[in-house]
């Protein structure tokens, strides 16, 4: 099953050209070749599921085919022309899609209008009304039958924002449809929703390029699998011929431990005899729209990790605000070891004991522009107490090279990283101090399955050193696995609290999480 040069692997072995084919595509930034000599093919109606682990390639490789980024070799066709578009508008003329892991969407605009801007060449005031907004509004109540179209997109969850997205895209009458990790930020049920509609773009002769991590998007529609490794195609196969051992192997490498336990996950560290509250909220209020924390009370132990379950626009990002700092309180008090955090500006001369690991951590949690040392430095990188200018270059490549942030350039600036070592940076500079609390927001979103299973480990380390954890997550099986205790936010107020047992079950957060709906 493993890729060699000389195989073709042509998905269509018809008179006809493949929809799409890459032919030894190369692509440098710098000394980094992201990609380097690409070759594989896309049918008419084909799914393909582009896996492998983060910084692999995956979506330079997308983008230089979109005309984000000109290739440095090589050659890509459509229908056996070959292609070079110069910018994004010119890919979606010739019939290609793209939805991004950061989206384009304008907060301050309605859903309505951030759909009408699609469509390049008519002024979106005045498309409004149009067809191609009526289509992609009628895509949307597909996906996400309860989204409004004229609600403030900024008021919607990373979710249904990606679903906006999503819509706009589809509508385009595209060939050739690219999701970037669509299902990261969307719900059990929404992902499903969206299983559906690539389904039906595939049988109308659509072909989807699905870059995802998660096995269960492979399972759930794609033909084939292609795997890239360090900027290479290093496996392929047909979706239905491979186990998930398979294609975990392939992705990792082929390592005998890969193969046995890709998850790798760390064991539930234990409870302390004694629990002595450490991170309290007494009532916290941030407002009253349905993604606002209301009147939240919760109580986390030292040593202790408390889950909260729920759909992504629950009031999550809201609480974790909250209690690092960030957010004004209506009502209500944080504590850390009994003493008020909340109310009060943050006192610089302090050792930040809040590690903060925050949603969407390309746009909350880094300075792109800066590099990844002086990102590193925004908090001390040694113990707290360390000066940034202290730090030598030498500590911040083995930060970097510990926390397996690829590259571990120190120079490089934080935006060019891809979307899951952004997050490995994050989570660097977040846990790499003893903490009295941990807040991490969806932590694993994006991330592939070692850099997860890396990040649970530095959970329970920190944990296991004394931190309070508050996480935030839709991963209902790992909170299962790894939460002393789960608290599930509904519209911004807990609705439920429990200790985890062997009888709470998947399925009873679930319907916890959505008011008896999966
Ligand atoms: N604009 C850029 N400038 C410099 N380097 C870049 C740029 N974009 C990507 N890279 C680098 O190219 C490599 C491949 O990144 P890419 O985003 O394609 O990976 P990916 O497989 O999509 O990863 P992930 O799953 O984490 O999103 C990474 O090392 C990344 O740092």
């Amino acid at each position: 099953m493993q890729y060699s040069p000389s195989d073709s692997f042509t998905a269509n072995q018809a008179k006809t050209p493949p929809l799409v084919s890459f032919s030894g595509v190369l692509k440098r930034f710098g000394a980094l070749t992201a990609c380097d000599d690409i070759s594989f093919d896309v049918a008419a109606g084909e799914v393909v599921a582009l896996l492998g682990e983060n910084g692999a390639g995956k979506s330079t490789l997308m983008k230089t085919l979109y005309g984000v980024h000109p290739p440095d070799g090589g050659e890509m066709r459509i229908a056996g022309q070959p292609i070079s578009f110069a910018r994004p508008a010119d890919a979606m003329a010739a019939g290609i899609g793209m939805v991004f892991q950061t989206f384009s969407l304008l907060p301050a605009l309605t859903v309505r209008d951030n759909i009408a801007m699609a469509w390049p060449g008519t002024p979106w005031h005045l498309g409004r009304g149009g067809r191609h907004v009526a289509g992609a509004l009628n895509r949307l109540a597909q996906l996400a039958p309860g989204i409004d179209a004229n609600a403030r997109l900024g008021t919607l969850s990373t979710g249904e924002q990606q679903l906006v997205e999503l819509a706009k895209v589809l509508n385009l009458d595209a060939r050739l449809v690219i999701l970037d990790e669509p299902t990261s930020v969307l719900t059990p049920a929404e992902a499903e929703r969206l299983y559906g509609l690539i389904r039906a773009l595939s049988n109308d002769g659509v072909a989807v390029v699905l870059i995802t991590h998660k096995l269960a998007d492979v399972e759930a529609c794609a033909d084939r699998v292609v795997v890239m490794r360090r900027g290479r195609v290093v496996g392929h196969g047909r979706a239905a011929e491979m186990s998930r051992g398979d294609i975990v192997a392939m992705m990792m490498g082929d390592s005998a431990s890969a193969r046995s336990d890709p998850r790798r996950l760390p064991e539930k560290p234990p409870l302390p005899e004694k629990l002595r509250p450490q991170l309290v909220l007494r009532e916290v209020t941030t407002g009253e729209s349905p993604s606002d924390a209301k009147n939240i009370t919760l109580s986390i132990a030292r040593g202790e990790i408390l889950g909260i379950a729920g759909v992504t626009g629950n009031g999550q990002s809201a609480l974790a605000e909250a209690v690092a700092g960030i957010r004004d309180l209506v009502a209500g008090e944080v504590l850390l070891n009994g003493e008020v955090i909340s109310r009060r500006p943050l006192d610089p001369r302090q050792p930040l004991r809040i590690g903060y690991v925050p949603e969407n951590p390309r746009e909350n949690g880094i300075v792109s522009g800066l590099s990844l040392a002086a990102n590193l430095a925004l908090r001390s990188i040694a113990g707290g107490r360390q000066r940034a200018r202290d730090v030598t270059t030498d500590q911040v490549v083995q930060c970097l090279k510990d926390y397996d942030v690829r590259p571990p350039e120190p120079g490089r600036a934080a935006g060019t990283l891809s979307g899951g070592n952004v997050q490995k940076l994050v989570i660097a500079r977040e846990t790499g101090a003893p903490r009295a609390a941990l807040l991490m927001a969806f932590p694993t979103m994006g991330l592939d399955i070692a850099a997860t299973a890396f990040v649970y480990r530095r959970m329970v380390e920190a944990a296991r050193a004394g931190s309070a954890v508050l996480w935030i997550s839709e991963e209902l099986d790992d909170l299962l696995e790894l939460a002393h205790r789960i608290a599930v936010l509904r519209a911004g107020r807990i609705v439920d609290e429990r200790a985890v047992t062997p009888d709470l079950t998947r399925s009873e957060l679930g319907a916890l999480m959505t008011g008896g709906h999966s």
